[in-house]
C-alpha cells in the first residue's frame, strides 16, 4: 500500500438529492472571531475538512479551547486581560495548506502582540502574502523574512489607513477587517480597484456584523482611480451572539450542480442560503447561461441537462467556481472563455494549468490565452488519467467531467479533497456515480 489515494471512476451519470455541506469560508471567519471575542460560542458546523480544523487548531494553540461536539463546535475564547485577548506567548500555529487561515491570521496575531509563528505545508509557503506582509511591518509588526517557515510574528501593530490593491488575494483585507477589533484607534482598508473576489469581502463584514462589529464600506473615486474603504471605527468590541450556524458551501454545491448540468436527469442540493452573502451562488446564474435548466427551492437549488453551448465569463469575483465550471464547459457546444482567471495561478495549484491539464488528460480541448481559460466544448470526453496535483477542486473537477465521459478515467492523488470535502467521494456515490477508492 502507498502513499495516495487514488480514484477510478466508471461512467455514470449523477442525479439525485445531497445536503450541501458547511461552508469552508464562513467556518474559517466563525471559529477565528469566536476565539477572540467575549463569551462562548456554539457554533452549528456538522460537517469539517482539514481547511476547518488547521484554523480550529491555530485557535486552540493561541489559547482558545475548541470542543468539536457532535452538532459543531464550542468556543471558548482566548482569556483575557484588562479587556483584551491574551495569547500564549510563543504560539505555533500551524496553518496547514490552508491559504486563508495563513491570510487571516497573519494580521490577526500581529494585532494581539506578543510573539507567536505561523507554519504550514504544501504549496502554502509560495502563495503569495505581499503586500499585506509590507503593510503590517509599515504599521509596527516585526516579521521574519518571507517565503519560509516558520513566519515569526511580533506585534502589536497601529491602526490607521492600510492599503492594498485589489488583485492579489481578498483574503488579506478579510484578515486585517478581523483584527480591527483588536487594534487601538480605528482602522480602514483601502483596496484599490479592479478589486476581485468582493464578495469574499461581504462573507467577513456579515461574520463580524454577528460579533456586534460593524464595518462601513464606501467606493471613492479619485480621479481616474477608484477605491473601496472599509472602516472598522475605534472602541468596536467583539460580543459573542451565544449561538450561530454556518450555512450551506456553494463553491462545494457547485460541483453537483455542475454534474447536474452536464448530464443525467438532475442533481438538487438541499441547505444552501439562495441570498447568502457566498458569491459563488452565482454557480447558478452561470449554469443557466450555459443553457442548464436551473431550479430554486426555499433551501435548495435544482440544475438538470439540457442542450449546452459555450458562454464568456468573468471570473474575476468567482475564482473557487472554474473547476466545476469548466468541467460543463468541456462539453459545451462552442467556446467559453473564463477571463479575469490569472489569480487562478495562485490557488492549492497553478489552477489554470491544472485545469487545463487535467480536463485535456479526458479528451477536452482546453488553453490557456494570458489570463483568460479557452474552452473549445467537444461532444463526449472519453476518460483518461488526471493527476489532481494535491488540488481538492481539481480533483473534484475531474471526478465531475468523468461521470460523463465514454470510458473510466483514474484520479490520482484524489486523497487532497479532504481539504474542503473529506466525505467526497462518498456523496458521488450517494448520487449514483460509480467509484472505486485505493491507495497508490
Ligand atoms: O476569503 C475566502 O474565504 C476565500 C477567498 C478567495 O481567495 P482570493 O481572495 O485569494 O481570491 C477564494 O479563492 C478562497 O477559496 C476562499
Ligand atoms: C483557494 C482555496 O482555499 P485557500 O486559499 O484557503 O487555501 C480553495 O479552497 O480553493
Amino acid at each position: 500500500m502507498g502513499e495516495k489515494r487514488y480514484a477510478v471512476i466508471q461512467p455514470a451519470p449523477l442525479a439525485g438529492t445531497i445536503p450541501a455541506i458547511a461552508s469552508k469560508s464562513v467556518a474559517h471567519r466563525m471559529l477565528i472571531l469566536s476565539a477572540l471575542c467575549e463569551g462562548r460560542l456554539d457554533l452549528d458546523c456538522e460537517t469539517t475538512s482539514r481547511d476547518i480544523e488547521a484554523t480550529a487548531d491555530c485557535m486552540r494553540a493561541l489559547g482558545a479551547r475548541v470542543a468539536r461536539t457532535s452538532r459543531g463546535f464550542r468556543v471558548n475564547p482566548l482569556p483575557r486581560d484588562g479587556g483584551t485577548p491574551r495569547p500564549t506567548e510563543g504560539a505555533t500555529l500551524d496553518c496547514g495548506e490552508s491559504g486563508s487561515t495563513i491570510r487571516f491570521l497573519l494580521p490577526v496575531v500581529a494585532a494581539l502582540g506578543g510573539a507567536c509563528s505561523l507554519t504550514g505545508h504544501g504549496r502554502l509557503a509560495q502563495r503569495p502574502l505581499s503586500p499585506l506582509f509590507e503593510e503590517l511591518v509599515a504599521h509596527g509588526a516585526r516579521l521574519s523574512p518571507q517565503g519560509t517557515f516558520p513566519l515569526r510574528v511580533q506585534g502589536p501593530i497601529s491602526g490607521g489607513t492600510y492599503r492594498l490593491p485589489g488583485d492579489v488575494s481578498s483574503q488579506f483585507v478579510s484578515g486585517l477587517l478581523m483584527a480591527a477589533p483588536l487594534v487601538l484607534g480605528g482602522l480602514d482598508v483601502e483596496v484599490a480597484e479592479p478589486m476581485q473576489s468582493r464578495s469574499y469581502v461581504a462573507i467577513t463584514v456579515s461574520s463580524l456584523a454577528k460579533f456586534g462589529v460593524h464595518v462601513s464600506v464606501e467606493r471613492e473615486v479619485h480621479g481616474n482611480a477608484a477605491v473601496t474603504r472599509y472602516s472598522v471605527p475605534a472602541g468596536s468590541e467583539l460580543v459573542s451572539p451565544g449561538v450561530a450556524s454556518v450555512e450551506g458551501d456553494w463553491s462545494n454545491a457547485a460541483f453537483w450542480l455542475a454534474a447536474g448540468a452536464s448530464c443525467g436527469e438532475g442533481v438538487t442540493v438541499t441547505g444552501l442560503d439562495l441570498s447568502s452573502s457566498q458569491g459563488d451562488r452565482a454557480v447558478l446564474g452561470a449554469l443557466a447561461s450555459f443553457g442548464a435548466h436551473v431550479t430554486r427551492g426555499g433551501d435548495s437549488a435544482r440544475c438538470t441537462h439540457d442542450a449546452l453551448r459555450g458562454r464568456t465569463i468573468d471570473v474575476a469575483d468567482i475564482p473557487d467556481l472554474v473547476p466545476p465550471l469548466a468541467a460543463v464547459a468541456a462539453t459545451a457546444k462552442g467556446t467559453t472563455r473564463f477571463i479575469n482567471a490569472g489569480r487562478l495561478r495562485l490557488k492549492e495549484s497553478d489552477r489554470l494549468v491544472t485545469v487545463r491539464d487535467g480536463l485535456n488528460a479526458l479528451g477536452a480541448n482546453v488553453s490557456i490565452d494570458g489570463d483568460e481559460l479557452v474552452v473549445e466544448g467537444v461532444s463526449r470526453l472519453t476518460g483518461g488519467e488526471v493527476d489532481a496535483r494535491n488540488d481538492h477542486r481539481i480533483a473534484m473537477m475531474a471526478a465531475v467531467a468523468a461521470a460523463g465521459a465514454a470510458g473510466p478515467t483514474t484520479i490520482h492523488d484524489s486523497g487532497c479533497v479532504s481539504k474542503s470535502y473529506p466525505a467526497f467521494f462518498a456523496d458521488f456515490a450517494a448520487l449514483g456515480g460509480n467509484v472505486t477508492e485505493g491507495w497508490e
